[in-house]
């Protein structure tokens, strides 16, 4: 079983060392645009000379000569797992995994961000299909594309379970603790649902970033994920 992912959903690099000296032990973290664009490439060296698994998650969406220039700088950090946006098109995510030739970086398609539900899909990107039409035909997309998984929600976990193998990864946020507030979340989970659903990761930030104490919730989160 992997390892809860913790959003590293912080603006500087004191607030990260300070985070994770709360730990004593090896994580696996998520570096988003909130901290990338602060403090860059540095603070991704630095988490990896600690020992960490690293999600690098910017989300590139753009023409395939960009994204895949860009994916060629990003393999020589040696992350673990990055992302593009599906909605870019299979040549768009074919760039990246070309990019990416040559690291051991795994490349993963964000399908329907996890704070949009089918109304919002339906309003804001004009796509008259259910939700969960949507997120599987992206993540077929991505799998055309040779990619190693999506980015989606524990809802559809099992579909693409189903559609694109077990094997392929299923990495879900919008992880809640039971009765917990989904903030700007919409397709929101259990650990222990998520587990049940197929999901390969889950992504988890307030829950412990926010927590009173974030070693308990971790701790919490990562048994009822494991099952234990
Ligand atoms: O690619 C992501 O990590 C991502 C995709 C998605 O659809 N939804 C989503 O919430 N995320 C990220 O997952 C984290 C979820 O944060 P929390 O809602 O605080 O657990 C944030 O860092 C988001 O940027």
């Amino acid at each position: 079983m992997n390892k809860p992912i913790i959003a590293l959903d912080f603006s500087s690099k004191e607030q990260v060392e300070e985070f994770l000296a709360l730990f004593g032990e090896p994580l696996f973290v998520k570096v988003g645009m909130e901290l990338f664009y602060q403090e860059g490439p540095e603070l991704v060296r630095m988490i990896k000379s600690k020992g960490h698994q690293i999600f690098l998650d910017l989300k590139l969406h753009d023409i395939p000569n960009t994204v895949e220039s860009a994916m060629r700088g990003l393999a020589k950090l040696g992350v673990d797992l990055t992302n593009v946006h599906a909605a870019g098109g299979v040549e768009m995510m074919k760039a990246a995994k070309k990019g990416l030739a040559g690291s051991t970086t795994q490349l993963i398609a964000v399908t329907q961000l996890t704070s949009t539900d089918e109304t919002q899909m339906h309003e804001d990107q004009l796509i008259y299909v259910s939700l969960e039409e949507s997120v599987l035909h992206y993540a077929k997309q991505a799998k055309r594309a040779g990619l190693d998984g999506v980015v989606c929600s524990v809802l559809e976990s099992s579909a693409i379970a189903r559609d694109c193998g077990e094997a392929f990864l299923k990495v879900t946020p919008g992880i809640r603790i039971a009765g917990a507030a989904a903030d700007d979340q919409k397709r929101v989970a259990t650990p222990k649902a998520a587990k049940e659903q197929g999901s390969t990761h889950i992504v988890v930030g307030r829950a412990i970033t926010k927590a009173q104490d974030p070693v308990a919730a971790y701790s919490q989160i990562k048994n009822e994920w494991s099952g234990r």
